[in-house]
């Protein structure tokens, strides 16, 4: 028998963030491994014209959750959808509601973020510090409540090298910026942006460094923990390999070299990619709520969930895997043929971008104006270069992380929970997983058919067609134009045709 599903049996579980790609991993692992918890309440904001009940639904008939809906018939009656914006003061949640999380919580799992690396500080602030603050403050008051788990970042102290299982500070206090937002205008905050953020790379990972300092301070009584994943990449094996919903981190870049448009990228081959499935950052997740609900360590741990130091794999070997697997899956509707590659060098990089992406984009829109289409090829291309501009930081770098408390935590669980809660990430193959993760982004997020795929390949050689013949003309319009003026090309073409 599993302990920590066990445990789960009979819960009444908050979860922050459950429409997001972690929280949906999270609520379908809890369903199908303790079908018996009690209630799972979520808190959810109506979004793009759908209602609560919609976007629940939508959840709980997906193709993510198709082994619950087999375990857990009545899973919809498991998950109690409540109003709320992390935005607004009390989250906007009915008093009634209120008192229903307040009296029968037993435990938090805070996975809401604003994850977006441009967010303006002011939001990023509200959400991924203040939010929590509020969060902390409500759990303070549930007598029932045994565990508050919050999910952070491996990278809220990316602006060092080696990372250990502790929270570092920040040069000002989290509670002045709370406050300071109160009054600062934009303006202010955008002049101000750059002093605080120091050497932290973006308003996400500043933002959630000053989030664990809150979670700090503000434990109290409470028994927290705290679980910082690296790059969180599509599941490994549960509840099947590759499923991935959404454009962040890796995910954009696969869709963007599938499709032809990414070329050129500059990275760090040898860097380490330290890439987490969702699954295994789930099953953590949910081994470290039963261990500080049962256990009640003295001192929040914190857990680093990454893969660099125990089972590590390079960007190089990654994207040589990704590419290689294209040649297998290939991706409809591509632009040009996948082929891309790593460039470590400035110059480089400047002339990749405009002779490998927005050349060929200026071309495509020039073809679209040309047969009465709107052009969106250059657009599409400059969204794509400012996201890799994002990502750049993360990829020329590596990072070592210390993972006393996750290997603690391994050696605590039973043989059963160690197989169902599987963490452990030197079990995973990455060439496989690669593989599995492009075959996920094709039929998971891009939603194509398996069927399609000797059409795709048929594509690609039409398009290598088309490389040849653009290719061709150009060279031979190129040597017209400098046999016409220069002596030295007109004797070697004279030469080669006698
Ligand atoms: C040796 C040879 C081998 C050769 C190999 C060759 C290689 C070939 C293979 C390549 C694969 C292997 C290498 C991969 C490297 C990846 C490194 C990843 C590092 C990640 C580090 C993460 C560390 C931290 C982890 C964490 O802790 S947290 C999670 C991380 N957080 C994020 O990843 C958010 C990022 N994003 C944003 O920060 C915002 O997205 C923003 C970017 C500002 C845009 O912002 P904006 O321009 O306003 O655009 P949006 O409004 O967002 O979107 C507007 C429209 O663009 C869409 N779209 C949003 N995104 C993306 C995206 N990426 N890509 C594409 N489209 C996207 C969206 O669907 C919407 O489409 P529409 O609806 O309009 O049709
Ligand atoms: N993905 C990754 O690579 C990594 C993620 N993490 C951390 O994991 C956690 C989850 O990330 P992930 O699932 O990827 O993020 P997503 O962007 O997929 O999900 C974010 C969630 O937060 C919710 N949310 C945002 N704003 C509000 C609001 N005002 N009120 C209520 N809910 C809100 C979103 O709801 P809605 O659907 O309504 O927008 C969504 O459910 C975050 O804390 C992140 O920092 C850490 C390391 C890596």
């Amino acid at each position: 028998m599993s302990m920590i599903a066990a445990f789960y049996g009979g819960k009444s579980i908050l979860i922050t963030g459950a429409t997001g790609f972690l929280g949906k991993v999270l609520i379908e692992k809890l369903c199908r491994t303790s079908p018996d918890l009690k209630v799972i309440y979520i808190l959810v904001r109506p979004k793009a014209g759908h209602t609560l009940q919609q976007r629940v639904s939508q959840i709980i008939n997906s193709k993510l959750f198709e082994k619950v809906r087999e375990v857990c018939p009545n899973v919809h009656e498991k998950i109690r959808a409540i109003s709320a914006d992390l935005n607004q003061n009390d989250f906007a949640i009915s008093k009634e509601d209120m008192q229903e999380l307040l009296s029968c919580t037993n435990i938090i799992f805070h996975c809401a973020a604003t994850v977006r690396f441009d967010d303006h500080l002011r939001h990023a602030v509200q959400l991924n510090v203040t939010a929590t603050q509020q969060l902390l403050f409500m759990a303070s008051q549930m007598p029932k409540l045994e565990a508050f788990i919050h999910i952070s970042t491996a990278f809220s102290n990316c602006n060092l090298k080696h990372i250990d299982e502790v929270i570092y500070p920040c040069s000002v206090e989290p509670k002045k910026i709370i406050d300071s937002m109160e009054w600062w205008d934009d303006a202010i905050v955008d002049e101000i942006a750059p002093k605080l953020m120091g050497d932290w790379p973006n308003t996400y990972t500043y933002t959630k460094a000053l989030g664990e300092m809150v979670v700090q301070q503000e434990s109290g009584n409470l028994n927290i923990a705290i679980i910082r994943p690296s790059i969180v990449g599509a599941t490994w094996q549960e509840p099947f390999p590759g499923w991935v919903d959404n454009l962040n981190g890796p995910n954009g870049m696969i869709v963007a070299a599938g499709r032809g448009f990414l070329r050129a990228i500059r990275a760090s081959p040898l860097a380490v990619a330290d890439l987490i499935p969702v699954d295994t950052v789930i099953n953590l997740t949910l081994a470290v709520g039963w261990y500080t609900a049962v256990h009640r360590p003295k001192s929040t741990l914190i857990y680093h969930c990454t893969s660099g130091n125990l089972n590590p794999c390079n960007w190089g070997k990654m994207g040589c895997q990704v590419l290689s697997t294209f040649e297998k899956i290939p991706f409809e509707k591509a632009f040009r043929r996948p082929h891309a590659d790593f460039t470590a060098n400035t110059i480089t990089v400047h002339y990749r971008n405009a002779v490998s992406h927005r050349a060929p984009a200026m071309i495509y829109d020039i073809y679209l104006w040309l047969t009465g289409r709107k052009p969106r090829m250059t657009k599409l291309m400059n969204r794509l270069l400012r996201t890799i501009s994002m990502l750049e930081y993360f990829i020329n770098r590596s990072w070592e992380w210390s993972t006393y408390n996750t290997e603690m935590l391994m050696s605590e669980l039973s043989p059963e929970d160690q197989r169902i809660f599987n963490f452990d990430v030197r079990q995973l193959n990455w060439l496989e997983y690669i593989e599995n993760y492009v075959l996920g982004v094709k039929k998971y997020l891009l939603k194509e058919d398996m069927a399609g795929i000797p059409e795709a390949k048929q594509h690609l050689r039409r398009l290598q067609n088309i490389y040849y013949l653009f290719n061709t003309v150009f060279f031979l319009i190129a040597w017209r134009l400098l046999i016409a003026r220069s002596q030295i090309a007109r004797n070697v073409w004279f030469f080669i045709m006698w």
